[in-house]
């Protein structure tokens, strides 16, 4: 754990995001979420729609400035930089949103969308410009002739191309990757999963992978982090965690896994019982009222993550008993079930 937090690339400590609700209070959408991200590490961010997952990114990325709490780059405490240090830190940090769409200016061409970063951060103009802009497309796969063409005439698989090219073009280090092919056709989604890793091996990339489809978070990820209403409640290495799954949640998000080859149609998990509102949260386990292990200390008590196996971290303190009620379930060891 210490020698985690000494070699992260980024780390949070207590990280803490809440928006002010008026006349309500405070929506607790990160709560006190301490992580690591290592070098050329992907950390796969999962859980149901609503619980967080793109305010963690957002607060990484300082697009918003947290409540409480502290980030660190290679050991740096960036939590709130000068102006400078933002520059600085954009050209190593950068976004892949789900639809690049948004923010690709419908008015420019991709070659001049792909200049931007280039001509922002002054790292080359004139006849170096268009060799750098040219490379930078073939590196991710695009066509010359892209280049020429506004963003409205690309499918969505190719408008992902040019949103990854952007988030490259000053050589990050890391890179959110928020959702990037959840509207994308699935026969497209490999194309552009394959194109990220193929990215992370030649830069040696790191990325928080945020998403809620578990095939494609099993296919890319190092670890996972399973979050529950803005905390984490389980982190481990990917095959730890849907072998050796100990956290009731994550038990029920995980064992929903459709055993599919990666890129063929995905079945949506259905939890049942009612989510309960992140607004002004009570104490004792957030997941305790969907519950099916929660007594009534988890009602009142609350749940931290402990270290329970070596790099294993789960916030339940009855994860010895989950781990002896889902021994041998088929979906463990990947066999297909069957769901409602
Ligand atoms: N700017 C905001 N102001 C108020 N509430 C917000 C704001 N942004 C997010 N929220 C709330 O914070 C909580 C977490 O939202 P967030 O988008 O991070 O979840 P998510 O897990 O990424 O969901 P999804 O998978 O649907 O994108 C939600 O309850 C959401 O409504």
């Amino acid at each position: 754990m210490e020698n985690n937090k000494k070699n992260a690339l980024l780390r949070t400590e207590n990280l803490k995001e809440y928006f002010k609700i008026s006349g309500k209070g405070y929506l607790h959408a990160v709560d006190n979420i301490s992580l690591e991200i290592m070098p050329n590490e992907t950390l796969g961010l999962v859980g149901e729609s609503g619980c967080g997952k793109s305010t963690v990114g957002n607060t990484l990325m300082r697009l918003l400035k947290p409540t409480n709490g502290k980030i660190f780059y290679k050991g740096e405490d960036i939590t709130n930089p000068s102006k400078k240090k933002k520059l600085e830190l954009t050209k190593k940090m950068q976004m892949v949103f789900q639809d690049p769409y948004s923010s690709l200016n419908p008015r420019k061409t991709i070659r001049s969308i792909l200049s931007e970063p280039f001509l922002i951060n002054k790292a080359a103009s004139g006849i170096e410009l268009e060799e750098k802009v040219n490379a930078l497309a073939k590196r991710v796969g695009l066509e010359e002739y892209v280049l020429g063409q506004f963003p409205h005439e690309l499918d969505g698989g190719k408008r992902q191309m040019v949103g990854i090219a952007r988030a490259l073009a000053m050589n990050p280090e890391f890179i959110v990757c928020d959702e990037p092919v959840s509207a994308l056709d699935v026969s497209v989604q490999a194309t552009i999963i394959n194109l990220l890793i193929d990215m992370q091996k030649e830069m040696k990339l790191s990325y928080l992978f945020i998403s809620h489809d578990l095939s494609v978070v099993r296919h890319i990820s190092d670890r996972v982090a399973v979050m529950y209403l803005g905390q984490i409640v389980e982190i481990a290495k990917t095959d730890t965690i849907f072998s050796n799954t100990l956290h009731p949640y994550s038990v029920a998000l995980l064992s929903a896994v459709p055993k599919i080859q990666f890129g063929q149609e995905e079945e949506r998990i259905v939890l049942t019982g009612d989510v309960p509102s992140p607004m002004n949260p009570k104490p004792g386990c957030r997941f305790a009222p969907r519950c099916w292990m929660a007594c009534e200390e988890c009602k009142n008590k609350d749940q931290h993550l402990a270290e329970v196996e070596d790099g294993h971290y789960v916030a339940c303190m009855r994860w010895r008993e989950v781990r002896e009620k889902t021994a041998g379930q088929a979906w463990k060891k990947g066999i297909e079930v069957e769901h409602e």
